[in-house]
């Protein structure tokens, strides 16, 4: 499922903080939303899964257009946020913060992602079924967090740091897991990120935004050959 965002305008009250947003994600491809503190990435985040409305511009996935739904239709279309922090239930284990999240999400058209199949995916899970989420360590609440977003029929992730507080190994690891599940399943997923270099090793396409504007776009190869700390 394509998304495709074109020319968005969103903010909060009459204050606009991100104008004429564009850009286009093919299934099971990453994208990395870079900018400095403040530049907006969140704000395109809330936008497109509905959080605050979009002033102007277009969001369609798949062909269908989401920029007027409620947010839990557009999670139905596939689009699942995977907040900063821990997005887990910290008082629930492993294996009820799946049922809660599949008992939300069942999916569409029989081919959804079942919480036995997120155990198959992550075995580190599987082996802690039984543990309280919030005892476990940081990259095992991260890998938490991911299975859950995954539940269903996902299309499209959104993932908000997703490696803030872990260490760099925890961070090399997470991101492997993160670019083979949207190989594997075909997701695509936009990833805001602080560390670049380790963004740099999975994501496909490179989008950079400056007070609320598109300063680059480009494709992994290009972002390489280009000098990107002058945008930030
Ligand atoms: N709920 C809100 N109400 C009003 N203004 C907000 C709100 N959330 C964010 N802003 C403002 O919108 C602008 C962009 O914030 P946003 O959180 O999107 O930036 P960001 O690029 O995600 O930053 P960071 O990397 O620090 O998370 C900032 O000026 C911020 O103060």
């Amino acid at each position: 499922m394509t998304l495709v965002v074109d020319r968005v305008t969103s903010g909060y009250g009459d204050r606009s903080v991100v104008a004429e947003i564009s850009f286009t994600i093919e299934p099971g491809r990453i994208m990395a939303l870079f900018g400095h503190n403040g530049a907006g990435k969140s704000t395109i985040l809330k936008s497109l899964l509905g959080l605050i409305p979009v002033s102007s511009g277009t969001i369609t996935l798949d062909g269908h257009n989401l920029e007027r739904l409620p947010v839990t239709e557009r999670v139905e279309h596939g689009l699942r946020l995977l907040p900063e922090g821990r997005g887990v239930f910290p008082e629930l284990t492993v294996e009820e913060n799946l049922a809660v999240v599949s008992a939300a999400n069942p999916g569409r058209d029989g081919g959804a992602i079942t919480a036995s199949q997120v155990l198959e995916l992550f075995p580190a899970l599987a082996e802690r079924r039984q543990a309280l989420a919030g005892n476990m360590s940081g990259g095992q609440q991260q890998m938490l967090a991911l299975g859950l977003a995954i539940i269903g029929s996902p299309r499209c992730l959104l993932l908000e740091e997703p490696s803030v507080g872990l260490q760099p190994d925890l961070v090399e690891h997470l991101f492997a897991q993160i670019s083979r599940i949207c190989r594997e399943l075909g997701v695509s997923a936009i990833l805001i990120e602080h560390k670049i270099a380790s963004a740099m090793k999975i994501v496909d396409d490179v989008l950079i935004i400056n007070t609320g504007e598109v300063v680059f776009y480009g494709s992994n190869e290009e972002t390489r050959r280009t000098d990107i700390w002058k945008f930030f």
